[in-house]
């Protein structure tokens, strides 16, 4: 079967954007681990499948796999490209969109061609959510050990699980070592997304995440939320934090318990294509 693709990233977190709502079509892990590889397929860090609703009231089902075939429940980079990709392909001409994802419903809102601000929903701080296995702490810190060193963790659920640090400076081994004994955690049962967060100033961050499922991505729209709701939790920062990714910046905000996220960024199409499957 010959598939009908669009490439598309949000800061060079990368996409294959497939429509299924004009052709059923279905992936299986092995299809798409070829299709992911960088040499053998086309290369993205997530398949982003959108299909039909299943719901009253919703626009879309949106699914998501990761490079290494596993199905998620939630991508932040991912809702922007979607919601680019359903606008300019002619799937729908609404710019507020309801879509059905994994973890339940998230809103887009297409704020001008090449920016989208998401209703993330709102974030959980208790362990059984993401799950991490331990008891609830008072001040949402924990210890973790990840190969000789300790950190102090805030997990946190954005529909997909995140571990975030606090670090003093960034380094490539330390996102890359570390990012991989957590992200495989025993006291993660489902695995975790791991962020490396360096406060510059209440309302500015540096972040790298190393993604379960993938590895390092230049970007990673829920952890950029997941980040800022623990620095706001942990009085970090205040309710309104720009993101510095490495492929670039994200608008997060987040008025505390209660409160939806909001992220806002770019979508952006590179090309179109079609490969075997
Ligand atoms: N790149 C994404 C997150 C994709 C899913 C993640 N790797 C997971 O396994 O939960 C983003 O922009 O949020």
């Amino acid at each position: 079967m010959l598939l009908k693709f669009t490439k598309m990233h949000g800061l060079g977190n990368d996409f294959v954007v497939v429509d299924a709502v004009s052709r059923k079509v279905f992936f299986n892990k092995q299809q798409i681990e070829r299709l992911s590889d960088r040499n053998w397929g086309i290369g993205f860090d997530q398949l982003l499948v959108v299909e039909p609703p299943t719901q009253p009231d919703m626009d879309f089902r949106y699914r998501i796999y990761n490079s290494d075939g596993s199905e998620v429940e939630h991508c932040g980079n991912g809702a922007r490209c979607f919601a680019k990709f359903v606008l300019e392909r002619g799937l729908t001409n609404k710019r507020v969109i309801n879509v059905e994802t994994k973890r339940g419903s998230i809103q887009l809102r297409v704020v001008e061609d090449d920016l989208v601000t998401v209703d993330m929903g709102m974030p959980s701080f208790m362990p059984a959510d993401l799950p991490f296995s331990a008891d609830p702490s008072s001040n949402s810190l924990y210890p973790l050990k990840a190969g000789s060193k300790e950190y102090q963790i805030t997990p946190v659920s954005v529909g997909n699980p995140h571990a975030v640090i606090k670090v003093d400076e960034l380094f490539d081994e330390e996102v890359a070592t570390a990012g991989a004994l957590i992200e495989n955690h025993d006291l993660f049962p489902n695995n975790v997304n791991v962020g490396f967060m360096k406060v510059l100033t209440p309302s500015e961050i540096n972040l790298r995440v190393y993604e379960r499922g993938v590895g390092e991505t230049q970007a990673c729209g829920t952890g950029a939320c997941a980040a800022v709701v623990a620095g706001i939790k942990q009085g970090w920062l205040s309710p309104k934090v720009t993101a510095h990714l490495r492929g670039g910046d994200l608008h997060i905000e987040w008025q505390g318990e209660g409160s939806p996220i909001l992220m806002t960024g770019p979508a952006a199409k590179v090309f179109e294509g079609q490969i075997y499957l």
